[in-house]
């Protein structure tokens, strides 16, 4: 039975290779059972309420692999139940694999047979993507291609199977074209390539089903969506018998000239996630108050980054001068959790010396870069670090021996010990400046008050997203 897969806490993502080892463990557990059946079952539910009441006939796109496979279990189980079915496949029934070639055999052996072309001018009440799933191992071209061009500019909904054809499950990124799904109903688990990336645009609304896969089956596995918080993300109500003392002092080091307002809105943001006292150190001499919020108090940014605080951000507006990278090398040795952003992530990007020293610390060190930053920290373009964004996070969290949050998309958040998160929250709209530096500033607070670093950072990234958002407005 499929499920809505942000009602679940944390669910495990899964990649290929996870996917592969517990199809080996389901068939040794239960040979003669393949998963392909419930796979088909569960797509044929779904299609039923999805497709057009028009009458017309649903669009079965079937591939060369176990993918194909469920389309044409879900084939058969739509024509039993009265749907006018149009199967599409130019795979040789004689080189499907073997569960594959039992449901074609099933299709056939029901009446089904297979058009090799999208037939034209023809309209149809849904289409089921089932060309490519987790297989897919190249770009889509061709005649495929075509295929996945002709569905995506029908005007009925379209319904994925596991994975929309063209996409990849691992990485998120669109291998050539992809199909644009209004619904995806994925198997045994979460890919996080559903999530992140092109995914969430490509997938529509997720459905899960596990098909009745036991969970002590399931490998252990590094990654987790971020669909709701967990306990350890959670404060600890407030004694009635507090101070502000016991809320943290949180230094925020950044505002050149022209970029003041970046640490405004960290500031204010910090304030208003609760951190106890929140001191700007604003590069621009010439500011010394906000008006806007008043409770915000400023000094030297020299003597900020050298004062002892329970959290240190540098970044926002922070500028690329002397006196910044001077003020990052002090911070670096601070003994407090550091948040670096921004420009600090750029000043450490062109700076072994500086770099080493992050990679040194002792204190807790967390980085929120967008992926034009975190490219220039690993010496690579933005396109490669989008290619695969949790192996780029990764490689920053263990190089720098960092909490990493890889903005976009599905914020990616990895720890230096492998786990990582992909935040479900969040939008667009959240694609403006400033935003970086609101989360900055609710970092730091939730580390202001005590929450361990990891924690903080992905309960930081989940409330940001979620914060009510307001869309720029129409022109
Ligand atoms: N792992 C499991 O236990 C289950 C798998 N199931 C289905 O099986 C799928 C995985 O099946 P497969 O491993 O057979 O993989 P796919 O069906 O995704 O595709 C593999 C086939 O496509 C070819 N191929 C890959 N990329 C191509 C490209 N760009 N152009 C042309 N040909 C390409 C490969 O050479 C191979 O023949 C899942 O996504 C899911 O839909 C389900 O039946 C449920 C259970
Ligand atoms: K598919």
């Amino acid at each position: 039975m499929p499920i809505d897969p942000f009602t679940l806490v944390s669910p495990p993502l899964f990649a290929a290779a996870d996917l592969r080892e517990i199809e080996h463990r389901w068939t040794a557990a239960h040979p003669g059972r393949p998963l392909m059946a419930g796979a088909g079952a569960a797509a044929a539910d779904l299609a039923c309420m999805l497709a057009r009441d028009t009458g017309e006939p649903i669009l079965v796109l079937a591939g060369p692999g176990n993918n194909g496979g469920d389309a044409l279990v879900t084939a058969r189980l739509l024509a039993a139940q009265g749907f006018r079915v149009v199967v599409v496949s130019r795979a040789d029934p004689a080189r499907l694999p073997p569960d594959a070639a039992r449901a074609w055999a099933d299709w056939r052996d029901a009446g089904g047979n297979a058009l090799t072309d999208v037939p034209a001018g023809q309209s149809f009440g849904l289409v089921v993507d089932g060309l490519y799933g987790v297989g897919l191992v190249r770009a889509i071209e061709g005649e495929d291609a075509r295929w996945i061009g002709l569905a995506n500019a029908m005007a009925c909904p379209r319904l994925a199977l596991d994975v929309p054809s063209g996409l990849d499950g691992d990485t998120g990124q669109v291998r050539g074209c992809a199909v644009r799904a209004d619904h995806t109903l994925t198997f045994l688990g979460l890919k996080p390539g559903l999530l992140t990336a092109d995914g969430p645009d490509h997938a529509g609304t997720l459905h899960l089903d596990a098909l009745g896969v036991e969970p002590d089956m399931l490998p252990a596995v590094a990654g987790s969506a971020l669909t709701r918080l967990e306990a350890r993300h959670r404060l600890p109500p407030r004694p009635r018998n507090s101070h502000k003392g016991v809320f943290g002092h949180a230094g925020v080091v950044g505002g050149a000239q022209g970029m003041v307002g970046a640490a405004l809105i960290a500031g204010r943001a910090a304030l208003a996630y609760g951190a106890g006292a929140v001191t700007l150190g604003v590069l621009d001499a010439r500011v010394a108050v906000d008006y806007g919020e008043p409770r915000l108090m400023f000094a030297p940014p020299e003597r900020l980054v050298a004062a002892p605080l329970d959290v240190l951000a540098l970044g926002p507006g922070l500028g690329q001068a002397a006196q910044a990278r001077v003020l990052l090398e002090t911070a670096l040795a601070s003994t407090c959790p550091l948040v670096l952003d921004a420009d600090a992530l750029n000043l450490l990007a062109g700076d072994p010396a500086l770099s080493e020293m992050a990679a040194r610390r002792t204190a807790p060190t967390l980085l929120t870069p967008h992926p034009g930053e975190a490219a220039r920290l690993l010496a690579c373009g933005t396109y490669d670090v989008q290619a695969d964004r949790i192996a780029a996070a990764s490689m920053l969290a263990r190089r720098f021996r960092a909490h990493v949050a890889l903005k976009g998309a599905g914020t990616v958040v990895t720890h230096p010990q492998g786990r990582y998160a992909i935040n479900t929250t969040g939008g667009p709209h959240l694609a403006q400046a400033g935003s970086g530096d609101r989360l900055t500033g609710i970092v730091v607070a939730l580390l202001a008050q005590g929450m361990a670093p990891g924690d903080a950072l992905e309960a930081a990234v989940w409330r940001h997203g979620s914060e009510p958002s307001i869309p720029p407005a129409a022109i």
